[in-house]
């Protein structure tokens, strides 16, 4: 790099700075590296074709006035685009693009050259670049209105009110919203989004499943190339919004792109909000200095709601959808439908739709028929004590063995096939079911869940066991 350049684009950067505000600043031109100056020439390299795009749409002018400062009329600007090269471990490439002097870029113009079809520039597909406009892919159905408060959410939907009100401005970053399968999750997610563009319409907000994150990040790799692209796009939102983060799980790629995402946001007040089914202490497979990230903020539980918040959700629903129930109902189905939201409502959707192809009023007797298939159908869940009385009876043993201290391998095998089943079939979090099977930390059942793991792949009578244990836990 010759020192002509750099000393060039160091003035350049001073103009710059002074006509734009240092967030914009930081985000577009630091990460600016001047390459050449041939006569009045300068190449500065630019991290992708995104980050070009952006630049010459909305600092063309900026840009071309600082280098004219320097360079006088003639002065010519290159971009050097680093392109990640898919093909094996070959390094990566640069492809080397002028400043156009139009107002729009013609991608037609610029690919045709080289035979190829227009990239797709990011994930989702942005008409033009003159707007950052992207479909928030939030649900308004769910929102704070019909999020019905009791003592199992209070915490998570007050936090959630107070992002809303003032997105990356609270202590709640990221917000971390957890709980058991049925509980609001998702809901509360996309209520908190929905009031920020209701309040901010001119914020940025993007809902997205860790699914769907997943697999625009393997194609962004595996098909487009544009793995920086991937990650720009998202360094752009202002709330940023995933649901079921626990699935990035044993997906070190995709973890490295949020981690880059997740700081670039942070580091800008941009807003994040993540939900997941578990609590960051219990998430296997997510790298460290992630985990650490996610408890930066509030991680807020999402618990089984209450009997009376239980009756409030049934009244709500069945307010919404115009049908009337007789409270006996009501009471029947809040005390019978306990731990799933989902489920709940479901019964009563089953009900209603009973009673009208049945032609029959809703009365207790339909109402008993029906929970009672729906409930027998749904699976009971086992306790931690029950995992450890089946356990310890199928290898002779007493459960105070099986909780001991002694290192004697088949009890030591016993206590992590137990400490394995109750993170399998039940809701508990590491800790709890450590606490449970002898005062064990969860690090221990963390290693006895992959032991166990391990153990079935490579020790066939083991496997056995398990598999035998497996079939009378499910009866
Ligand atoms: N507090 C609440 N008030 C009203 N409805 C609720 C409440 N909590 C949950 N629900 C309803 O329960 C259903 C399930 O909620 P949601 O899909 O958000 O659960 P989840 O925790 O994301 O579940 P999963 O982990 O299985 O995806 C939704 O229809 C939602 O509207």
């Amino acid at each position: 790099m010759s020192k002509d350049a750099v000393t060039v684009w160091n003035s350049c950067l001073q103009f710059i700075e002074d006509n734009i505000t240092p967030h914009l600043f930081d985000t577009w031109f630091k990460p600016i590296k001047p390459v050449k100056l041939e006569n009045s020439s300068l190449s500065i390299q630019v991290p992708s074709k995104f980050f070009f795009e952006w630049l010459e749409e909305h600092y063309a002018e900026l840009l071309k006035a600082s280098l004219r400062k320097e360079l006088g009329r003639n002065a010519k600007l290159v971009y050097n685009i680093r392109m990640e090269n898919k093909r094996g471990n070959n390094p990566a490439y640069t492809e080397n693009l002028p400043s156009t002097k139009r107002k729009k870029i013609d991608y037609q113009d610029i690919d045709s050259k080289k035979g190829k079809r227009p990239e797709l520039k990011n994930p989702f597909v942005i008409p033009g670049i003159k707007n950052l406009k992207i479909d928030s892919q939030l649900n308004s159905n769910y929102n704070f209105d019909n999020f019905l408060e009791g003592e199992s959410n209070r915490l998570a939907r007050s936090a959630g009110r107070a992002i809303a009100n003032k997105p990356g401005g609270t202590s709640f970053n990221p917000l971390l919203v957890f709980g058991g399968s049925g509980l609001g999750k998702t809901h509360l997610a996309h209520a908190i989004g929905v009031d920020i563009k209701e309040k901010y319409p001119e914020k940025t907000v993007l809902y997205i499943s860790s699914e769907k994150f997943t697999q625009q990040f393997i194609d962004s790799v595996t098909k487009r190339n544009n793995r920086n692209d991937f990650i720009h796009f998202y360094q752009l939102v202002d709330v940023l919004i995933v649901d079921d983060i626990q699935l990035l799980s044993g997906k070190a790629g995709t973890q490295e792109a949020f981690f880059h995402i997740f700081n670039h946001l942070h580091q800008n007040g941009k807003q994040v909000v993540l939900t997941s089914d578990k609590a960051p202490v219990d998430m296997q497979d997510i790298e460290q200095r992630l985990l650490s990230r996610f408890k930066w903020g509030l991680s807020a539980e999402l618990q089984t709601p209450d009997y009376e918040t239980r009756i409030n959700i049934i009244k709500s629903k069945l307010f919404r959808d115009g049908v009337e129930m007789p409270d006996e109902i009501v009471e029947y189905l809040a005390e019978n439908v306990k731990h799933n939201i989902r489920e709940l409502e479901g019964a009563i959707i089953s009900l209603i739709a009973h009673s009208s192809f049945s032609k029959k009023e809703i009365d207790l007797e339909l109402t008993e028929r029906v929970v009672s298939n729906f409930v027998r159908k749904t699976k009971k869940e086992l306790s931690i004590g029950q995992i450890q009385k089946v356990v310890s009876e199928y290898f002779d043993m007493d459960v105070d063995t099986l909780q001991s201290k002694t290192r004697k391998r088949h009890i030591v095998q016993a206590r992590q096939i137990a400490m394995y089943f109750s993170k399998k079939m039940t809701k508990s979090s590491l800790a709890n079911i450590g606490k449970e099977i002898g005062k064990r930390d969860h690090a221990t059942v963390l290693h006895a869940c992959k032991t166990v793991d391990n153990l079935k792949s490579t020790d066939k009578s083991f496997n056995k066991y398990v598999e035998e244990l497996q079939l009378k836990l499910k009866t």
